[in-house]
């Protein structure tokens, strides 16, 4: 009884998936606009069931994993046996590392973050500046990809490796090619996937070259651990593994099996965040009536607080606003929270309607983020809307964080929502914050044609920065 957004026959739906493909953002938003609380779109393998409403959409956030799994269902949708491994479903061990140690630390080592964008700017943009005077234009995502994986990676596997080129632009494009791969794969029905995922899987490839660069250093951490060596550990992303790694099953604490979960973590990190970051660095080049009071407060903030640290996060609610609007008006796709069902029994929602085991479910996150119900002039990009949400709630003598970049809610779902929010989203944010500020502190920037803002561009349901767009750097205070 869930309506279609397109035709059903078994050879036209495959059309109707093509199509999809193409148009996947305005089937979603028609869909949305047509029918509550959910629909179905077609993709070459499979159908897949949106959820358009927020009564539907609780239900998921509460739903255990053994009925309707993220895992799977985010597998599914990146062609997992192929591309990242099915360690990532099957021992997804990674999501609690990330949640507990690397949040930990994300305040714990906020300086070593620092430090990294300092010195990533300072090597991509601030060398260039030199050597050039006066502007300079620079190709913004690409810039921003490696400034992302460089401080992503700081915390990860140390100052010494992140700042290697080769393995930085392995991070990199080892994403890239799972997304394409991926895409490719799922355009087969299932009982193809064997042939033709292990002709295109850029699994083997990638963690090959990975293992030169992290073999040495995670084969002498095992060693240690082994010889119980005294020598205290780096507080890293490859000892939190090598603790973490599940008792039943040996095999995680394997070279090869340590070397691809450091590369599935890099997928989850670097471009999620490094388009969020672009898509608000065009915002506010677009838009510079935006830059003197994110300045003052960063500063404010700063001589406040002393220096860098959690508190002074916490006192830059402009930023953290106009980074979450960011957020809201882009997103990085047009659905997320995947789930596949997989309780034999099936799953029935609050509403009665029941879904049988193996469908998969989304949200219409973009649909949800530009709905005039949800926001008042939703179609407009207001840089301060969640500083004064906040401040609301704060006079009505409510908690703060209601409106903070990091907290879900269910109009903003860009990181999903409930237990299996995104995990990273605490170190995200506060790697977003940082490299902002330091924009604000060091730089004056503009775009190539002013006041105009590079469009998005929309490949399927993800929704990314604009490749080709350059943004132009000048030294802060130069004439
Ligand atoms: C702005 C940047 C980011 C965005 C927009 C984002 C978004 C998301 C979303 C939408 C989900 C799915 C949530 C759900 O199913 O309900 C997710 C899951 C996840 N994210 Fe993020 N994320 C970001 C950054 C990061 C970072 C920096 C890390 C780690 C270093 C990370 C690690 C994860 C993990 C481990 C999961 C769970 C995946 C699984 O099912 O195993 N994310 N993220």
């Amino acid at each position: 009884a869930v309506p279609a957004m397109g035709p059903e026959g078994i050879f036209s739906s495959y059309l109707g998936a093509l199509e999809y493909l193409k148009n996947a953002p305005k089937i979603i938003q028609k869909g949305y606009n047509q029918h509550k609380p959910m629909f179905r779109v077609p993709y070459p393998d499979k159908w897949m069931y949106v959820l358009s409403s927020a009564r539907l959409i609780a239900d998921l956030r509460k739903a255990p994993e053994h009925e309707l799994s993220p895992a799977h269902g985010f597998g599914a949708t990146l062609a997992v046996k192929y591309t990242l491994g099915m360690r990532f479903v099957e021992t997804p061990y990674h999501e609690m590392v990330v949640r507990r140690e690397l949040t930990r630390s994300s305040n714990e080592r906020l300086l070593d973050v620092w430090d990294e964008v300092v010195c990533a700017f300072g090597d991509e943009v601030g060398v260039k500046l030199i050597a050039g005077g006066g502007w300079v234009a620079l190709p913004a995502l690409e810039t921003v990809l490696r400034i992302v994986s460089r401080t992503s990676n700081r915390l990860f596997v140390g100052v010494e490796l992140c700042r290697n080129a080769d393995y930085r632009d392995l991070t990199i494009e080892y994403a890239e090619n799972v997304i394409k791969r991926a895409r490719i794969i799922n355009l087969f029905p299932d009982a193809l996937k064997p042939i033709v995922g292990p002709l295109v899987s850029p699994l083997r490839r990638g963690t090959s070259r990975a293992s030169k660069h992290l073999a040495p250093i995670i084969e002498e951490r095992l060693r240690k651990e082994e010889t119980h060596d005294e020598d205290v550990d780096p507080n890293d992303l490859i000892s939190w593994l090598i603790t973490h790694a599940p008792a039943d099953s040996p095999e995680e604490k394997t070279i090869p099996a340590l070397i691809q979960r450091i590369m599935q973590i890099n997928f989850l990190a670097v471009h999620t965040t490094a388009n969020s970051f672009t898509q608000a660095l065009y915002h506010l080049a677009a838009e510079p009536r935006y830059v003197a009071p994110l300045r003052e407060e960063v500063e404010a903030a700063l001589s406040q607080e002393n220096g860098w640290s959690k508190a002074t996060l916490g006192r830059c609610c402009k930023l953290d606003s106009f980074l979450r609007e960011s957020q809201r008006f882009n997103g990085v796709s047009a659905i997320n929270m995947h789930r596949k069902v997989l309780s034999p029994s099936g799953f029935t929602f609050s509403d009665g309607t029941h879904l049988p085991m193996g469908t998969y479910i989304t949200a219409a996150t973009y649909a949800t983020h530009h709905d005039e119900g949800n926001y008042q002039d939703a179609e407009k990009f207001d840089g301060f809307r969640f500083a004064r949400m906040r401040e609301a709630e704060e006079s009505e003598g409510s908690g703060s964080s209601k409106y903070q970049m990091s907290t879900p809610d269910p109009a903003f779902l860009a990181f999903g929502l409930g237990k299996h929010a995104c995990p990273g989203r605490f170190f995200a944010v506060t790697e977003l914050k940082l490299m902002l500020a330091y924009i604000l502190l060091q730089y004056d920037i503009r775009l190539e044609e002013e006041g105009v803002r590079p469009p998005s561009e929309w490949f399927g349901t993800t929704c990314g920065a604009n490749r080709s767009a350059k943004v132009l750097f000048r030294k802060r205070f130069e004439t």
